[in-house]
């Protein structure tokens, strides 16, 4: 991209950029880019040492080795572009501190939602909004396993390594698979539009490994499709952040989000729902927008300005409470004596002053039932105390308890 559209770069940064130095791990692999004029090193050093070089860009993974090169490179008065959300997740305020103190950039535009610019958008066009809400799908690997499942029957090992051999998940993909790369994402975005510094131990995380055929078929019949939903949430001035399947109605656009794209809702107490569409994976995309980090930077070069944080926006919010997180829910219940079962379930919802609005079974082998049902809104305090009680019967098994958009 650099080389193809280097004129159109060229007259908008108001200087030629230049690759020096290309640092990889494996010397000897085979490139499909030109790297004609370029040096190729497997030594990081190459790069952190080199007085001539203004800009590190980081697209290598990892947490420890990177937050050392970044650190380095920041430290040697380098600008630094990176994709890596985990990183950033996990050590973004001490690397954006650090780089304050050096006048250095640091931009991470890639990190969320691949080529979708969701991060500068929230930093440009909601500065002046309120942001209520946040959510949506946010990781293209499971995106892509849950569409392949579902629209053309694959199994999950197959789906998932397609999504391996196209380049959209992580070189482990359990981060991807267990919603943890999801969660890293919502870190970052809650930051961007809440100005909170939460922690990924304070965000309920659920990945898809555990999803099974019958809810995504039962959901179906129901009108729904089960999506990966990263949400934080805005309320009564606390905030909520959750990674984790939820049943999506089929007329809600993100139930449409097929494959390696990803969607997210920003909701503005002015402008109100906007939806943000694209894909969430892969090379190209992905380049796209570290080249638009690239390119902020070099403008920010130009123009003496480098140094300032990518996004300012910092401000005291607490952590919802159980009881202050409310929305409908999907339960999935396997039971063997099933009137007995019925009754006691039934109890167990009046008691917490819970009900449901839907309820259907099917039969399973061994005189066994699936009994599925779909509660009107309840706190998730609620749902953990009915969960808590529905452990203590016997013969009975919680398969699922998903939240339901409405
Ligand atoms: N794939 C995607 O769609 C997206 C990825 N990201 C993020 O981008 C980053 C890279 O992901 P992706 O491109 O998929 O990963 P890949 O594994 O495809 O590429 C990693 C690159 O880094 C090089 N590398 C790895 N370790 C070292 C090392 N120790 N020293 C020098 N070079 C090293 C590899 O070199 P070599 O080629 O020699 O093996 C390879 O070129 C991750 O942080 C990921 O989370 C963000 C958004 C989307
Ligand atoms: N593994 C990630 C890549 C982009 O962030 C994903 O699947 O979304």
């Amino acid at each position: 991209m650099l080389t193809e559209h280097a004129g159109k770069i060229t007259s908008i940064v108001g200087r030629q950029l230049e690759v020096k130095t290309v640092v990889v791990h494996d010397l000897n692999k085979q490139r499909s880019v030109d790297l004609t004029g370029v040096k190729v090193s497997n030594d990081p050093f190459e790069i952190i040492n080199d007085s001539e070089i203004q800009m590190m860009v980081e697209v290598m993974g990892t947490i420890d080795q990177a937050k050392d090169y970044i650190e380095a490179a920041l430290r040697a008065g380098k600008h630094v572009v990176t994709a890596n959300k985990d990183l950033i997740a996990l050590h973004g305020p001490s690397l954006v501190a650090l780089a304050r103190e050096k006048g250095c950039d640091l931009f991470y535009e890639a990190s969320v939602a691949g080529g979708i610019p969701i991060l500068r958008t929230i930093v440009n066009s909601f500065a002046a909004d309120r942001i209520v809400e946040v959510k949506g799908i946010v990781n293209g690997t499971t995106n892509f396993i849950m569409t392949q499942m579902n629209q053309n029957g694959l199994d999950y090992a197959t789906a998932l390594a397609q999504a391996q051999e196209k380049g959209f998940a992580e070189a482990d993909p359990t981060n991807d698979v267990e919603g943890i790369d999801a969660a890293y994402k919502m870190v970052i975005l809650t930051q961007f539009a809440f100005g909170m510094d939460i922690k990924l131990a304070d965000i309920y995380v659920e990945g898809i490994s555990k999803v099974h055929a019958a809810d995504i078929a039962e959901a179906k019949r129901l009108g729904y499709q089960i999506k990966l939903l990263g949400r934080a949430k805005l309320i009564d001035g606390s905030i909520d952040v959750t990674v984790a399947p939820v049943l999506v109605p089929q007329t809600q656009p993100l139930a449409n989000v097929a494959n390696e794209n990803n969607a997210v809702f920003v909701t503005g107490a002015a402008v109100g729902e906007t939806m943000f569409y694209g894909p969430g994976a892969g090379e190209l995309p992905t380049a796209n927008s570290v080249l638009s980090d690239i390119i902020t930077v070099s403008k920010n070069i130009n123009m003496g300005t480098t140094g300032t944080r990518f996004n300012e926006y910092q401000t005291p919010i607490q952590k919802a409470t159980d009881d202050q997180v409310v929305d409908p829910y999907y339960l999935a219940l396997e039971v063997a004596d099933r009137p007995g079962q019925m009754l006691k379930l039934t109890e167990i919802m009046t008691e917490n002053q819970a009900s449901f609005n839907l309820l259907t079974q099917t039969e399973l082998p061994d005189q066994r039932a699936r009994i599925m049902l779909v509660t009107h809104e309840m706190s998730r305090q609620q749902l953990k105390r009915i969960k808590v009680a529905l452990q203590e019967v016997a013969d009975l098994e919680i398969k699922a308890a998903y939240k339901v958009l409405n």
